[in-house]
């Protein structure tokens, strides 16, 4: 079994590699980074280090690597071979793979299985976003590539901080993993990960951790960064960081739970280990990665303004989701371009422009008015 993953950076070898691995895969990863692809091409294997309470390191064997900028042949090849493509590259750059995956696709033989197709990004429904994109590429060919492959959207959540550049191409990782996949475009035969978990809806799944995991950690990145912290863990040892994070979570756990009529109690169990996990020391994470592309993370239909938005057409409370995104405004990383952009539109338009802008909510938005007054504040 075989499968292609494109994007071997923290995801892609500290999670997504290590599990495929553990399924029996071997792993042919695919990224544009020369560097890395020539340190995972001629390294036999490496280690995913585990932090933390019950840490395990964990040793990934049976893997291959190609450049996909240079080398597109070669991977077009892998892809019209394999099981299963994943990527764990940001969602914003699923359209940039999308069409050598096609080109794969094409190239199958017509009786070969179907090729699974999962995106595992922080975003929602993010395999539809590439499948729309490999169909586009696919031009009048389009229902070929329906025909070839399942396309199934995910959820993945593991806090994998940056590298240690003197590591090699070793992971250093939480111990928390889970990886929830979408079952019913498998029509009932589902891919063989039992490191993953398969679920009829995943909606419910992707919301809570993107607005519990994703939202809780943004808002101690950007609190952190305001108050002058380097370090995650630093910053949630802030009180008044934590604080804001378990206001923050109290409200998106409102909207989780009325909206997905989720068990109250199993949503307080849940937001409890994830503040364990940003309190986990170990984990050498910072505000600056977990921050990282302001301009996506305040979008319409991620961690701020997605429930925020929502909890605002409920007519429920918004206040503290309001004022993280207030200190987001404050991300000031000159190495972020999304970061220099979010400054720059801050000086150079009004607020209520701004916030069309940057969250895409039209001014008559229940929420517009609170961020508009945030936006504003010296
Ligand atoms: N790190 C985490 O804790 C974590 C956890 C869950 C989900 N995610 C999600 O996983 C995705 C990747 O995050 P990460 O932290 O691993 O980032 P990363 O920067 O460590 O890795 C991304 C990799 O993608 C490669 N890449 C960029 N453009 C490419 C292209 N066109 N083709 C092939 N490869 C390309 C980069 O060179 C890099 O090696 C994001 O969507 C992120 O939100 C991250
Ligand atoms: O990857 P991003 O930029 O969407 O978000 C940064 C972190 O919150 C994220 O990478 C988490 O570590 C991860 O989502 C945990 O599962």
């Amino acid at each position: 079994m075989k499968a292609v993953h494109f994007g071997a950076g923290n995801i892609g070898r500290g999670f997504i590699g290590l599990l495929l691995h553990e399924a029996g895969y071997e792993v042919v990863f695919a990224d544009v980074n020369a560097d890395l692809i020539d340190a995972i091409g001629s390294a036999d294997s490496y280690d995913v280090h585990e932090v933390g309470e019950g840490g395990r390191t964990k040793t990934v064997t049976g893997f291959r690597a190609i450049n996909s900028s240079v080398d597109e042949d070669a991977l077009v090849r892998e892809i019209a071979t394999a099981d299963i493509v994943t990527t764990a590259i940001g969602p914003n750059v699923l359209r940039f793979v999308a069409p050598v995956i096609a080109k794969g696709l094409l190239a199958r033989e017509p009786d070969a299985s179907r090729l699974a197709v999962m995106a595992c990004e922080n975003a929602i429904s993010a395999t539809d976003i590439l499948a729309a994109e490999i169909r586009s590429a696919a031009g009048e060919r389009s229902s070929d590539v329906d025909a070839r492959a399942v396309f199934a959207n995910t959820a993945v959540d593991r806090i994998v901080p940056g590298q240690d550049p003197s590591a090699g191409i070793d992971v250093t990782v939480e111990t928390f993993c889970e990886w929830v996949i979408e079952s019913g475009p498998f029509a009932g035969s589902v891919p063989e990960i039992p490191g993953a978990t398969f679920v009829d809806a995943l909606g419910p799944y992707i919301e809570r951790k993107l607005y519990t995991v994703n939202t809780g950690h943004a808002t101690a990145a950007y609190a952190g960064f305001a108050a002058g912290h380097g370090r995650i863990a630093e910053s949630f040892a802030d009180p008044a960081v934590r604080d804001l994070v378990e206001r923050v979570l109290r409200e998106t756990s409102a909207l989780l739970v009325a909206k997905h009529e989720l068990d109250p109690s199993q949503q307080d169990a849940y937001r409890e280990k994830i503040l364990a996990r940003f309190a986990n020391d170990a984990l050498p994470d910072t505000v600056v990665r977990v921050g990282r592309q302001p301009l996506r993370k305040l979008s319409r239909n991620e961690r701020f303004i997605g429930p925020a938005a929502q909890l605002a057409e409920r007519g429920m409370l918004t206040d503290d989701l309001v004022e993280a995104v207030g200190l987001a405004l404050r991300f000031d990383v000159e190495e972020d371009p999304e970061s220099v952009e979010l400054q720059k539109l801050r000086r150079e338009t009004t607020p209520a422009e701004f916030v069309g802008k940057v969250t895409g909510l039209p001014a008559d938005h229940p929420l517009t008015p609170s961020l508009v007054q945030v936006v504003s504040a010296p």
